[in-house]
């Protein structure tokens, strides 16, 4: 009889292993490179980016990457493994990190759990809401690491977590927290990550997933409609995204008499550049120098006890 040994696969985007052009340059390559995230035709958008994106956008981005690159490493990196140990105290069974692109690999980790003994992945891509862009990329990532295999494990894999109630209870214990800290601003910003609105039209529910998040953490919270609000930031490229933009918002609250803002990106379950440098850093500019007074960023769940417990149901549920 098949007696099933459960392992963690905990999934995250990846990042550069250095703050370094070439480095960087490399992570470019293989996550633009891949068609869940950018699906211009190959023929045309292999010489876009290797002649028009990649050296100029590297050399820039390994600068902002080297402003919160920590002692440790990059913090998606940090904050992952963190993420990682902390989980692996709380279940009995194997946990891996592995990342879509760049190290540690998603083949990697698939097969340290398979050395362990694990018969059954459960597969916990760390991204709240679903995008294609994202969550089904690890699914392709998976699949791909199991082509040389002559047995297959079971596989449990975790969709999304949009509004599960442990996940709103991080997310609502990280801003009281902010709120008792700063004081209570005029305006709870959540910013999302955007994707093309394309992929929306073409049936991604990305949008209404981070609807559902945005629900069902303004109702934990109490808060009035109109001292909360969602916009999506980091655009790429030429085409409409999911709007409305986080940096035309910071720009234009402060004619609206907004004041005082705190800003969360509840899909980063971890922090990295997207937060550190493009909310704390530039949006906060955006915001003070259109007129606001008080910018504050509330940190990522990260590897708070509260998203480790968070993690530690979504795996107990599945084993
Ligand atoms: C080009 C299209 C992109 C899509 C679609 C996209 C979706 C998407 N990304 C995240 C999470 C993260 N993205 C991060 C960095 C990042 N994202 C893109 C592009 C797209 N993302 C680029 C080019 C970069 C690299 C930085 C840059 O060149 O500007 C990160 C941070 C990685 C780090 O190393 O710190 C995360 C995390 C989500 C959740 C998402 C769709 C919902
Ligand atoms: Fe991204
Ligand atoms: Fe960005």
């Amino acid at each position: 009889m098949r007696q099933e040994k459960p392992g963690v696969l905990l999934v995250n985007l990846g990042t550069p292993d250095a703050p370094t052009t070439p480095a960087v340059k490399r992570y470019l390559k293989q996550f633009l490179g891949d068609p869940r995230v950018v699906d211009t035709p190959r023929w045309l958008w292999w010489p876009i980016l290797n002649f028009a994106i990649l050296p100029f956008r590297s050399p820039r981005v390994s600068k902002l990457y080297a402003s919160v690159w920590m002692k440790e490493g990059s913090p998606l990196m940090v904050f992952s493994k963190q993420q990682r140990d902390a989980l692996a105290q709380r279940v009995d069974m194997p946990v891996e990190l592995g990342m879509s692109y760049g190290q540690p690999s998603l083949d990697g980790a698939v097969q340290r759990l398979l050395d362990q003994g694990v018969t059954k992945l459960i597969v916990l891509p760390l991204y709240p809401q679903f995008s294609c862009s994202t969550v089904a990329a690890v699914w392709d990532g998976l699949s791909a690491s199991f082509k040389p295999l002559r047995s297959l494990p079971e596989v449990a894999f975790i969709r999304d977590y949009a509004e599960h109630p442990a996940y709103i209870a991080a997310l609502k214990a990280s801003v009281e927290r902010s709120f008792a800290q700063h004081g209570e601003p005029d305006l709870l910003v959540l910013s999302y990550h955007g994707i093309p609105q394309r992929f929306a039209d073409e049936g991604d529910d990305y949008p209404q997933r981070c609807k559902d998040t945005t629900e069902a953490l303004a109702a934990a919270l109490g808060i009035a409609p109109h001292k909360i609000m969602m916009t999506f930031q980091s655009r790429f490229g030429r085409e409409p995204w999911l709007t409305p933009y986080t940096d035309e918002t910071m720009q234009g609250l402060p004619a609206k008499g907004i004041k005082h803002v705190q800003v969360m990106s509840p899909g980063f379950s971890a922090d990295c550049l997207e937060t550190l440098e493009e909310i704390s850093e530039q949006n906060c500019e955006f915001f003070l120098h259109a007129g606001g007074e008080k910018f504050e960023y509330i940190p990522a769940l990260n590897a708070d006890d509260e998203h480790i417990e968070m993690m530690v149901q979504l795996v107990n549920a599945r084993r």
